[in-house]
């Protein structure tokens, strides 16, 4: 029988809701492609954002502050307070899956004033845009004392080429440290092959420099900081391997912490983990280096360039 909601530890309650709320985004990037008019602004080189990002940065952040008004909320877009948020986008519902798990000892009583939440409402915006749609994913990542230790990701086209009715397309995966990761099935990359994945919008010299230093026989450049992690544990690729400032706290908390469960690792191009407290700079300035083992994860960090790491201060 799964306790109660309200006498869930918080980290549980607040996990639940984040698979609720990312649900109801995706049907909101869907609605936004459906309409036709994307509201594309340009935010800065190579740096767009569209409705969907502001509906559903709204949507996510206004459903999670209203039930956990104590947790601190870090969402990619900056958007005006006045900006519309719809009834209709406010969830406040619980999924009872993640309900009935039990929240391991050294995370049930942490406080809700110590959790900090990191949204990304559509990651992998530029191939929205240009309608590779399962290259989008929603991502929340949850930290707590600096450390990625939960998250969800909502892919909401997935297995858009079998499912013709685009509104029952989509997947949501979520985990925790000490629950286990659900909504996906880890799978070993191919052996006698090294397929690395890497940025398809914002490439540079660095970015393939590193990379052709580690003599990939493929190179899989697609969209989106989640989908590329999708991408390892799916085994479609060995590591995620992106050497540029680019990214930031919000791309990678999410994945992090889902990967880490299924025993990836996720570091900066130095090796260094990633930090998620609430007032940590939120540019990935030493990049992003991601394997679908962490045994293999040295491998690749010790053949990233000497010149390019100059390039990446920590
Ligand atoms: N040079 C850059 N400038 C702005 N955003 C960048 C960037 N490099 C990477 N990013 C962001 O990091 C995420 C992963 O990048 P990519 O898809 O190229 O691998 C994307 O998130 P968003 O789509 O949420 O903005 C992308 O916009
Ligand atoms: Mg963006
Ligand atoms: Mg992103
Ligand atoms: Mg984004």
């Amino acid at each position: 029988m799964a306790a109660s909601s309200s006498a869930a530890p918080v980290l549980l309650r607040i996990l639940s809701a984040s698979v609720s709320v990312v649900n109801r985004a995706g049907r909101i990037i869907k609605d936004v492609m459906r309409k036709g008019d994307l509201g594309i602004i340009d935010k800065g080189i190579d740096d767009l954002q569209t409705e969907a990002d502001r509906s559903v940065q709204h949507c996510i952040v206004t459903s999670l502050s209203r039930q956990f008004p104590k947790i601190s909320i870090i969402g990619e877009e900056e958007l005006d307070s006045e900006g519309k948020v719809l009834d209709e986008w406010i969830v406040t519902s619980l999924d009872s899956d993640v309900l009935a798990k039990k929240c391991p000892e050294n995370l049930a009583s942490i406080p809700e004033e110590k959790v900090v939440v990191w949204v990304d409402p559509l990651d992998g915006t530029s191939e929205y845009t240009q309608g590779l749609l399962d290259h989008v994913t929603v991502l929340v990542g949850i930290a707590v004392n600096g450390k990625a230790i939960g998250g969800v990701i909502h892919q909401p086209y997935y297995n858009y080429q079998v499912e013709k009715d685009v509104y029952k397309q989509g997947r949501t995966l979520w985990g925790m440290n000490g629950i286990g990761v659900f909504g996906i099935e880890k799978k070993a990359p191919c052996e006698g092959k090294r397929i690395i994945t890497t940025t398809r919008s914002h490439s540079n010299k660095n970015v393939n420099l590193t990379i052709d230093a580690m003599k990939p026989d493929e190179v899989l450049r697609v969209g989106g900081a989640g989908h590329k992690v999708l991408l390892l544990i799916e085994g479609r690729a060995h590591a995620y391997v992106f050497a540029s400032k680019g990214c930031k706290k919000w791309d990678t908390c999410a994945p992090e912490a889902l990967l880490h469960i299924l025993g990836g690792k996720l570091t900066d191009m130095h090796g260094n983990s990633l930090e998620y407290h609430k007032d940590i700079q939120y540019l990935n300035s030493g990049g992003v280096l991601a394997t679908y083992d962490a045994a293999v994860h040295e491998w690749y960090r010790e053949r990233v360039p000497e010149e390019v790491k100059k390039t990446l201060p920590p």
